[in-house]
């Protein structure tokens, strides 16, 4: 959306009424409800001897955090609903990634492989799934697979990195106690899974290109010169992973944010996996909160391992880009 009225609009709700503090500590009980739902799913499967599917675990959870904070319902109560929602935020990041042969020539307005037919009727199952929160789905959109593909990061990292997961399990058992759920009120009092958190988000910044913005005049920029009108697309990934910047920047070391004041809030650019300035992510309060609360239990509540027969270095790392870059 561009930065038009209706967006100022747009963000001013949001940072009013949605994600401000005092809104997000007024209904959190709503969230922490979810965290037990979670529990008892992850619970479930350790007892009878099944695999856990993160990403769809951590999708279910995070569905049903949205719908309860924002609307005061449950879109993840039937399974039914939460599946088909998934498969159409797939759908729509499956067709942000195709490329549109028809964008190379606008003035023909050429459609030639059905990209853009094909999210019409995308957006439209979105619109009769929601029909009475219409305005609420670009929310949905942007916060589901963000937060899902994180969680999914985080722990795949965590399990080829055994050491960090034993420091962050000693953490929360000294913080939070055996048997105790993760509170979100808690994060601030858990540097290491704060670190864990940051330290996924540089190693895979779920929207790398960000929103791309445009050059309202020719502007200069280390010698570069950026002409009036063009198109920017500024690359979080790379950014997270420059060499000049981070010391072993392939490596995932939480570590390295223990004794940093460097945040996730736009104002440190060698880390801005939710972006910054005006177009920063909103949902960032809400994000963060979610995020830290579903770890720490993941974490906290269960011993993890890999499905039988996956080895170790088999643990496929790949990254796919879609709109968002997802776990391949
Ligand atoms: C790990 C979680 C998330 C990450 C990493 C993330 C990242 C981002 C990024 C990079 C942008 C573009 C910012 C820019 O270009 O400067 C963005 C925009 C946006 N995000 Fe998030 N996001 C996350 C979760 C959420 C959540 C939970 C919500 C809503 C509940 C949300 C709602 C939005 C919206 C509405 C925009 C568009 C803002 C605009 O057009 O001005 N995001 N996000």
């Amino acid at each position: 959306m561009p930065a038009s009225t209706t967006w100022r609009n747009y963000r001013k709700i949001c940072n009013l009424h949605i994600f401000a503090s005092h809104r997000l500590d007024a209904n959190q009980y709503l969230r922490r409800t979810k965290v037990e739902q979670l529990f008892a799913d992850v619970r479930h499967s350790s007892r009878v001897g099944e695999a856990v599917e993160i990403r769809r675990a951590a999708f279910k959870t995070t569905l049903s955090f949205m719908s309860n904070t924002i609307f005061s319902i449950d879109l993840s109560d039937s399974s039914q609903t939460s599946e088909e929602f998934r498969e159409i935020v797939q759908g729509i990041l499956e067709e942000l990634r195709k490329p549109n042969f028809g964008d190379y020539f606008p003035i023909a307005n050429l459609d030639l492989q059905g990209n853009r037919r094909r999210m019409t009727i995308h957006l439209r199952k979105i619109m009769d799934l929601f029909d009475h929160v219409i305005d609420e789905r670009v929310l949905f959109i942007a916060a589901t697979e963000t937060t899902t593909s994180t969680i999914e990061w985080a722990m795949a990292e965590l399990l080829r990195n055994p050491q960090a997961l034993l420091e962050a399990r000693r953490e929360l058992k000294q913080i939070i106690g055996k048997g105790n759920l993760v509170e979100e009120s808690n994060f601030t009092c858990l540097p290491y899974l704060q670190a864990i958190v940051k330290e996924t988000l540089r190693l895979h910044p779920p929207a790398p290109f960000l929103i791309p913005r445009k050059a309202e005049a020719d502007i200069e920029v280390h010698n570069f010169v950026v002409p009036k009108g063009a198109q920017v697309f500024i690359n979080a990934w790379v950014i997270g992973r420059d060499p000049n910047f981070w010391e072993e920047p392939d490596l995932f070391r939480p570590e390295r944010f223990i004794r940093s004041e460097m945040d996730v809030k736009g104002n440190d650019f060698g880390l801005i996996p939710f972006g910054g300035g005006r177009r920063i992510c909103p949902g960032l309060p809400l994000a963060m909160r979610m995020l830290h609360s579903m770890l720490g239990t993941l974490i906290h509540s269960f011993d993890w391992e890999l499905e039988d027969g996956v080895a170790l270095e088999n643990l496929n790392m790949d990254e796919k880009f879609h709109f968002v870059l997802q776990k391949a």
